[in-house]
């Protein structure tokens, strides 16, 4: 994976950067890992709840309707369209959906999103570190039926776990994966868990163990010495079933051994995680990117110098990585011209403005932000990394894989006097196009914006275009203004949100040029 690739930057930005400066949400609301579902999305928010089971069992949910012989079903967020069967009992799934829709966008699926959340949530909660590869793609209707239900025999969660693509041993461990975390919940199971309802505990859930909140062994440990409280087993259904289906042997070594139990649940929930439609391809899990720039951005500021800003993360998982001091840290831009002469370079000031704080739960990161004046008659073509731990160390040159950090300078979002309007609203969008290079053919934006889908929490991502038009000269010489007004009403009627993301493209001299937007720089009007 070589930077840029807007398919794939978001998620490893969120899967790296967990907390601080550039993270998502996602990590917050799994923390602790007993946290219950918060925040305005929530259908019911009840004590005793616990999100990161939710996330996990709506992941399995979503992709236990897969059939490894036809290819069809699999982790693909048809489980939006799936919440009213009875195998899909309980506000968890519609929870977990709303959490997690806004962030969806044209370039990261809800299905992606669902599984980086599984993936965070058990390492935070103690687990393992599950692979996480990029790549799904959101249904857009129901799948099939059949999701286990506690109720069915062994033979039939035998047959479910086949056509899912697990054998019978398989489906011991993946249960025992999974009902390490949460519980049962009276008001969903009245006919499995009675009597737990209290004001504190308002759903009644009993939980499968005496550790639901840590991602760890108990569930076997607990079964093996005839302590567990899973109601699953004390109500003689479907995990007593299934844990003892092979004469207790996984369960055994389970119990035996904490570190076969963290390495078995990583592989098997990594191929939960990756069970998929056959028509879908999934890219190689995403390991951080030592040096990456983020929310980058090329840009003519108020007294009409050219400006690059943004930020590049250093990210590291050794105990020098652990142990720098962001303060004493040399990092330095060093750029090439639009015609790749001439090395230019910025050093990064060593002063607390300049470093943003960020952690990580696979290592160390850190932040230096830029704000460096280009010569408009150069521009940039791209830019490598200079780098240390500590003043006294030898740098490294971070290149990108050996090209460099690719950076376009002929098609640049001007933030100012720029602004995006809610549904039905005016929008006006301006950028600065470079006019020496030939006759500009083409220059539009894309936008996308989210809006309802009948069956479904899940949003449907719209994308249109809007074609920019000559305005005038820019403050360089070598840059004209170019605009495009548009209102956002389609005859939709309902949009959830403005405009989630756009792309600026301009072809000229038959040769396309595209940049994303930075969000940071985006105001609504
Ligand atoms: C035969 C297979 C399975 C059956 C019959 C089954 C059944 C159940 C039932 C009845 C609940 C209670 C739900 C509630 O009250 O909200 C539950 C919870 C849960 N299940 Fe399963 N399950 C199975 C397999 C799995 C697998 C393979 C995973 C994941 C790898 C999983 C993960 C979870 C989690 C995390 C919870 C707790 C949810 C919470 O606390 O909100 N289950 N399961």
């Amino acid at each position: 994976y070589i930077w840029p690739n807007p398919q794939i930057d978001m998620l490893e930005d969120a899967y790296t950067v967990t907390a601080g400066f550039g993270s998502t949400d996602i990590l917050a609301e799994v923390t602790p890992c007993s946290n219950p579902p918060g925040g305005t999305d929530v259908i019911t928010i009840a004590p005793g709840r616990q999100t990161a089971a939710e996330w996990l069992r709506t992941a399995y949910h979503d992709m236990a309707t897969h059939d490894s012989s036809t290819g069809l079903g699999g982790l693909d967020g048809s489980i939006g369209f799936e919440t009213l069967r009875p195998e899909n009992i309980g506000t968890a799934f519609n929870t977990t959906l709303l959490f997690f829709r806004p962030t969806a966008s044209k370039r990261v699926s809800l299905s992606d999103l669902l599984s980086l959340g599984v993936v965070l949530a058990i390492k935070n909660c103690g687990g393992p570190s599950v692979p996480f590869r990029p790549g799904r793609v959101d249904a857009t209707e129901a799948g099939p039926p059949g999701v286990p239900q506690p109720q069915e025999s062994l033979d039939t969660h035998v047959a479910e776990f086949a056509r899912q693509g697990f054998n019978a041993t398989e489906m011991i461990a993946l249960v025992a994966c999974g009902h390490t975390l949460g519980g049962v919940h009276q008001v969903d199971f009245p006919s499995i868990v009675s009597g737990a309802i209290t004001a504190d505990n308002p759903e009644g859930v009993v939980h499968f163990d005496d550790t639901f909140d840590v991602y760890d062994n108990h569930i076997a440990t607990q079964y093996i010495n005839g302590s567990s409280v899973d109601p699953l087993i004390l109500n003689s259904t479907s995990d007593a079933a299934i844990f003892g289906s092979d004469g207790n042997q996984t369960m055994l070594r389970f119990a035996q051994d904490p570190d076969f139990f963290s390495t078995r649940c990583s592989e098997l929930l990594g191929r939960m995680l990756d069970t998929v439609p056959a028509s879908v391809e999934l890219g190689d899990a995403i390991e951080p990117l030592t040096v990456k720039p983020f929310e980058m951005s090329l840009f003519f500021n108020v007294t009409g110098g050219l400006q690059l800003s943004g930020n590049i993360r250093i990210f590291g998982t050794s105990a020098e990585a652990a142990a720098a001091n962001p303060l004493d840290m040399p990092v330095t831009l060093v750029w090439k011209d639009r015609h790749g002469g001439s090395s230019s370079q910025f050093t990064t000031p060593a002063v607390s403005a300049d470093f943003l704080a960020a952690t990580s739960l696979f290592g160390s990161v850190q932040f230096f932000s830029f704000d460096v004046d280009l010569d408009s008659s150069l521009g940039i073509s791209s830019f490598v990394v200079q780098w240390a731990y500590d003043t006294n160390s030898a740098l490294t040159t971070a290149d990108n894989g050996g090209a460099g950090f690719p950076f376009q300078d002929v098609i640049l979002f001007q933030h100012a006097g720029s602004c995006h309007g809610a549904v039905n609203q005016n929008s006006t969008i301006n950028v600065v196009i470079r006019n020496d290079m030939g006759a500009v053919s083409s220059a539009y934006m894309e936008y996308t914006f989210s809006s309802d889908q009948p069956g479904t929490l899940v949003f449907k991502q719209n994308t249109f275009q809007s074609v920019f038009t000559h305005t005038g000269n820019s403050t360089s010489p070598f840059y004209d203004t170019w605009s495009t007004s548009f209102v956002v009403n389609d005859g939709f009627s309902s949009v959830n949100q403005s405009i989630v993301s756009i792309d600026f493209v301009a072809v000229v001299a038959g040769t396309t040029y595209s940049s994303l937007d930075n969000p940071q720089l985006f105001t609504g009007c």
